[in-house]
């Protein structure tokens, strides 16, 4: 561990407030060391939290948190941030079973006043905050500090737009690092470039009258120093000035003699929205994050010396990059494929297919909206678009989903990853109800990979499909290690599989809980309870004669999946009943996630508390015969 002799001193932010400015510099060094010291030993998102720590050491020494309302847009660089506010002591949990969640979260301390995961909230929340406090009467300072990744996103724009215009008491820091996961992309990205490199900077005076102008004849000149010194100026006619912000800077965000006097007198002068533009490194201070190309921004456990990361070696590919290269094969055979990232390129393994077709992929930055209504316009032309978006991002563009493609009929493809657990990022990242909110949607055909030869199959029938939109989905991590055929097959639409027959107990399977129902066909035919096993493939359109066949000749009809309630069961039993199916006796039982948030955990261990592994299917069904058998949250009975 390292030795933090001053950061030892603080563990709340009212214990900075005795530490003297000129010793900030020597406290910054030692959290930073704290924190890739916890990193190195849980994983998680580093590059982010070591940028901010002069801003973070900054806002809690002047402004009075937890009264005043500070929010880190996404969360991921809440690392310093958890240490200076009493979490130092479980640091080392962070992101781990019963740790510390990777981002703020309002259950776990007062000085998260809005938690996040999902990117570009930061300024709605703290609008709301600030508005809050003025039909209270309160006194009270609301900060936002948000990324130029997450800045990108048209709902941080659509609350400058609301902010601007209510004139409320807000304050907006943009930190800009240049960076989002990968190096960012579009025109706004370039206009803070433009903006930081200071090409269209006033001239001192200028800025000392504006300052003045604003903030009152109490302006410090501390302020107009400190911007000299940064060569950063306050800017004239920005873009966030016309919409009605105040706008500082670009200001040095690593250095205190930046920092300090800006806060101060923005806290003790402003009145009505400001936005601090402040300049920082991802990454910063540990070599090893200053070199990557992702600056680390999220990473395994490491070597504190060299910066190498631990990998477990894989005992299968990953689903994310048999789905990229079934795709780049299959847009090498066809021109008219075109692929959609929204700013996570390497996170759905799009950046293998950009190496070989970089005029067919299209990073829209964090605009997943724009995602989807972008490939509708594609789709509208005749092009075969795949906007790939992890579950939970998805969740974002469910408008443009249901209105700009489904109603539309167009066949736009989404392909769905992190469906399921996703582990050690927790119910904000979870890909829990991506099929509930698409199979309720008419004409959708919606699709589960079983394995990565499955999922090989459904990129190509994706690809071929062209009468509506068709959704796939798979799971983080490494597939099962089947062989994998050189290209995929075409599936016919709406027809589940029977792996293996038997009589008695039939598991339905959407999505790869297969192995484990394989698994559990196992325990069952040795107990002498003869297994069928299936995997349907499609939640919609289900395959009805399979359905009628594994009800009409088994006892026990158990389905399972990855989701929530409303999902892949939901349509089977509306089927059953529809058909009189249960009218008989059949004991159907529905396994699917338990309706409770899930908190973090490795995936398997989730999977299990959930009731949705082979002891939890074996215990499903020896209930439904009237066994009593111990089982998960998740498991029917
Ligand atoms: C809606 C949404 N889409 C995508 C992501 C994935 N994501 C997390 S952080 C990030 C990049 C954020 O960049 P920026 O705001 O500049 O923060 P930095 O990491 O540079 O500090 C992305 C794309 C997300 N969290 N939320
Ligand atoms: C903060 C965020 O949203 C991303 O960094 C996310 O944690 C990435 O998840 P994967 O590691 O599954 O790509
Ligand atoms: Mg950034």
């Amino acid at each position: 561990m390292p030795a933090t002799p001053l950061l030892d001193k603080v563990r709340y932010p009212d214990d900075l407030k005795k530490i003297d400015d000129r010793d900030l510099p020597q406290l910054a060094a030692e959290l930073r060391a704290e924190m890739v010291d916890a990193v190195s030993r849980t994983g998680g998102h580093l590059g982010a939290g070591l940028g901010v720590v002069e801003l973070t050491i900054a806002i809690h020494k002047i402004f009075d948190t937890p009264h005043d309302r500070l929010i880190f847009d996404v969360g991921h660089q809440c690392y310093p941030h958890k240490i200076l506010t009493g979490r130092r002591d479980r640091i080392r949990t962070l992101r781990q079973e019963d740790g510390l969640s990777g981002f703020t979260r309002r259950a776990e301390s007062e000085y998260d006043p809005f938690g996040a995961a999902h990117s570009s909230t930061s300024i709605s929340a703290g609008l709301g905050m600030a508005v809050a406090a003025e039909l209270d009467g309160k006194s009270r300072n609301v900060i936002a500090v948000i990324g130029d990744g997450a800045m990108s996103a048209g709902m941080a724009f659509e609350a400058l737009n609301n902010a601007g215009a209510l004139d409320a008491r807000l304050i907006v820091i943009l930190n800009d690092n240049d960076m989002s996961i990968a190096p960012p992309t579009g025109a706004m990205s370039a206009y803070l470039a433009r903006l930081a490199s200071g090409r269209t900077y006033m001239g001192i005076r200028e800025v000392g009258k504006k300052l003045t102008a604003y903030l009152g004849k109490t302006v410090d000149r501390a302020i107009t120093r400190a911007v000299e010194h940064a060569r950063g100026y306050v800017t004239g006619g920005t873009l966030f000035e016309e919409m009605g912000f105040y706008h500082i800077g670009p200001i040095d965000g690593h250095s205190f003699d930046h920092l300090l006097p800006v806060l101060r007198n923005v806290r003790d002068n402003a009145k009505g929205p400001v936005l601090i533009h402040v300049v920082t490194q991802k990454g910063k201070g540990y070599p090893p994050a200053e070199a990557a190309a992702d600056k680390y921004h999220g990473v395994n456990k490491f070597d504190v010396i060299t910066g190498a990361q631990a990998k477990a070696k894989p005992n299968a590919p990953a689903y994310t990059s048999v789905f990229a290269d079934a795709l780049t094969l299959e847009a090498s055979l066809d021109d008219k494929i075109v692929a959609i990232t929204a700013a996570m390129p390497s996170g759905t393994g799009l950046d293998r297919f950009a190496s070989v077709h970089p005029s067919r992929c299209f990073d829209v930055g964090i605009a997943e909206q724009h995602a989807v209504t972008f490939a509708a316009g594609l789709a509208a032309e005749g092009y075969k678009p795949f906007a790939a978006l992890y579950s939970t991002f998805l969740q974002r563009a469910y408008d443009q989903v249901v209105h700009d493609v489904a109603i539309q009929g167009l066949p736009v493809r989404f392909p769905i990853d992190r469906a399921g657990f996703v582990g050690a990022d927790g119910p904000t990242h979870a890909g829990s109800f991506d099929t509930t909110y698409l199979a309720t949607l008419p004409g959708f055909v919606v699709m589960a990979a079983a394995d990565e030869a499955e999922l090989k199959h459904m990129v190509r029938t994706a690809a071929a499909y062209d009468d509506g939109p068709i959704s796939f989905r798979y799971p983080r991590g490494e597939g099962v290690g089947v062989e994998l055929p050189e290209r995929g097959e075409i599936l016919e639409i709406g027809k589940g599989r029977v792996i293996k027959q038997g009589s008695k107990v039939a598991l339905l399977s959407f999505g790869t809980r297969l192995a484990d129902c394989l698994l559990a066909a196992e325990d069952l035919d040795a107990a002498g309870l003869s297994t069928t096993v299936a995997d349907a493939r499609f939640a919609k359109p289900l395959d009805h004669d399979l359905i009628r066949q594994l009800a009409r000749h088994h006892e026990v009809l158990i389905t399972i999946e990855e989701g929530a309630v409303g999902g892949f069961a939901s349509h089977v039993l509306q089927f059953l009943a529809e058909e009189g199916l249960i009218d008989g006796g059949l004991k159907v039982r529905p396994m699917i996630m338990p309706d409770v948030w899930m908190e973090q955990a490795k995936p398997e261990a989730m999977y299990t508390r959930a009731g949705l592994d082979r002891a939890g299917i074996v215990s499903t069904v020896f209930k439904a015969l009237g066994q009593k058998r111990g089982v998960g949250l998740g498991a029917a009975g």
